[in-house]
């Protein structure tokens, strides 16, 4: 079951939902699910909920209604809640009676709040009901202006930040940034594309059977994007048995580091070594160099003289002086990680390869290696790439994106930004290879990059965090894989009600 739905779907499932329960049913669970929210933000930045402030911008739609039903319930709740409507010849009948009922005003602007933008009295809530899941392009007039300033108040997004688009979660002029945003019955793509835009999510319950859309049909076999969970990546995580030996988990061939660039070969192989407790080969000209800050690397000159691998690393420092090398490893139908110097050296050889091949570009490598910038809808362009090249394209960034040759999309929400750093990339490639190499090979990518995510938090240290090096991240490799496997243990099967973003934020899944 994927975790994140394009609109589309979501406004189908919407309308069956409708008609399962009686008319009004959802849209009023979830504005009420919203002022719940809205209330606990006033508790916990403005210092209580009554006579506080509440701001609604109200669009035409029912993202507006949303907005408006909740201000009822905050209303009922002795909150000071006045409405801001975009256009008030189209807004929604019946939230609009219902606002109007119980007794919200009306106003034609959202003041600041009193300087200095500290959380207590002043401060309240502004509440982003311009547009939902139907939200096109940026946003426009009254709204845009609103929104482009920062105000000092909470900013609360129904469902989706308005300005944002839904499926891609791209940004094409003025959109919210929305402090939290409050889902409405599922997730969609957005929220997995732009965490930046959306905050912290909250997800409320409109009425889907918890246990799957069975009952409701139009959300079976979706295809969308997928937490992958805790659950999930602890059970994915290779570990050695009684029977294992070195061999018998996997040996990683590595082609990493030169004269030129030896330190992204050394990162290279520290990330490989820290996620498998088998074997890791160095070959090529820059293995002496690696084998002196790694003794446990078996070094060889060349892929011929080199004893048996299970998976190749090619690429990460890498220069002119490995390219007949890079190429015979290319040539073997063995699993292969393509990286960095590799994808600008052999790119077409990468291209021609039929055996199974994860390239990890970050998008100035993704515009060189597919002859095309990456644009505003990164989980298409990757998607796109890997079934033009049969290869499992991995996407760096703060939200990495996964697509196999199938369709398929994976996807990685880093939840901090601290692996933005020189090297991490190279440890990355390594760990990838490490898990390409063993039994866990058909998921390496998103489980690597998982456990990238997880160790750059844990080098940073507790919130507020600090500055990593790439070695550090790669220190906190072995904590990240103990962390993931005994939290997998431990989670039971999380609600829908209760389900927020996941910790690390990563997510596997499916892309149309
Ligand atoms: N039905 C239910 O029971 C439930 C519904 N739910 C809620 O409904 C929301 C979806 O509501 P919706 O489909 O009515 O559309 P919505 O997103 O409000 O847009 C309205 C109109 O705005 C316009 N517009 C587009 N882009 C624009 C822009 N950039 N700037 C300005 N205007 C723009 C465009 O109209 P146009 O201008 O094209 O005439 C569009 O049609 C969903 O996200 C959730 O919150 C939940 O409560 C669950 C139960
Ligand atoms: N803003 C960010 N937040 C979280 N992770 C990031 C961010 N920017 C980059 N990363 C991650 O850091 C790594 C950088 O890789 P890369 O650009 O190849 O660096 P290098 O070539 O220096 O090794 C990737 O794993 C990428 O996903």
């Amino acid at each position: 079951m994927p975790s994140y739905y394009p609109a589309a779907l979501v406004k189908r499932a919407d309308e069956s939902l409708i008609r399962a329960l009686a008319p009004g049913v959802p849209m009023r669970r979830a504005a009420f699910g919203l002022a719940q929210v809205v209330l606990r933000e006033l508790r916990d930045h403005a210092g209580g909920a009554v006579g506080q402030k509440v701001w609604l911008v109200v669009g035409v739609g029912d993202n507006g209604a949303d907005a408006l039903w909740a201000g009822a319930f905050l209303k009922r709740r002795g909150v000071d809640v006045r409405a801001l409507l975009l256009n008030p010849r189209r807004a929604h009948p019946a939230g609009l009676a219902a606002f109007r009922r119980a007794g919200g005003k009306f106003v034609d602007d959202v003041p600041d709040a009193p300087a200095p933008f500290g959380g207590g009295p002043g401060r309240g809530v502004v509440v982003d009901g311009v547009v939902g899941l139907s939200g096109k392009g940026p946003l426009r007039g009254h709204a845009a202006e609103i929104f482009s300033r920062p105000s000092g108040h909470r900013v609360v997004a129904v469902d989706l930040p308005s300005g944002v688009d839904p499926d891609t979660g791209a940004v094409a002029g003025p959109a919210v940034t929305a402090d939290v945003t409050v889902a409405m019955g599922v997730f969609k793509q957005a929220h997995a594309l732009n965490p930046g835009r959306c905050g912290r999510l909250e997800l409320v319950d409109i009425g889907y059977p918890e246990a799957g859309f069975g009952p409701l049909g139009v959300l079976d076999g979706a295809r969308g994007l997928t937490a992958l969970g805790q659950e999930r990546l602890a059970a994915l995580l290779p570990a050695p048995g009684p029977g294992d030996d070195k061999y018998t988990q996997g040996v990683l061939g590595v082609v990493a580091g030169s004269p030129t660039y030896p330190g992204a070969g050394a990162l290279c192989a520290s990330g490989a070594l820290a996620t498998t407790s088998g074997m890791v080969r160095a070959v090529g000209p820059g293995a002496k160099a690696l084998v002196a800050v790694h003794p446990e690397l078996v070094v060889s000159e060349d892929v011929e003289s080199t004893g048996r691998v299970n998976a190749w690393v090619l690429g990460p420092g890498a220069d002119e002086s490995t390219r007949a090398l890079l190429l015979r490893a290319l040539a073997t139908d063995l699993p292969v990680v393509a990286d960095a110097s590799a994808l600008r050296l052999v790119p077409d050889a990468i291209k021609r390869r039929s055996a199974p091949t994860v390239v990890t570009p970050h998008e100035r490598e993704f515009e060189a290696f597919a002859g095309r910038p990456v644009g505003a809808d990164r989980a298409a362009a990757a998607a796109a790439l890997a079934t033009e090249c049969g290869a499992t394209v991995l996407l760096k960034g703060h939200v990495t994106i996964i697509a196999e040759p199938g369709g398929q999309v994976l996807v990685n929400i880093a939840g901090n930004s601290w692996a933005a750093t020189a090297g991490s990339g190279d440890v990355l490639s390594g760990m990838i290879g490490a898990l390409l190499a063993s039994a866990a090979a058909e998921h390496a990518a998103p489980v690597a990059a998982a456990i990238h995510s997880r160790a750059a938090a844990l080098a940073a240290g507790a919130e507020p965090g600090a500055p990593i090096t790439a070695s550090a991240l790669a220190a906190r490799i072995p904590d990240a894989i103990r962390s993931a496997r005994a939290s997998g243990l431990a989670r039971r099967t999380p609600s829908v009600r209760a389900a927020g973003r996941t910790g690390d934020g990563n997510a596997i899944g499916s892309y149309p």
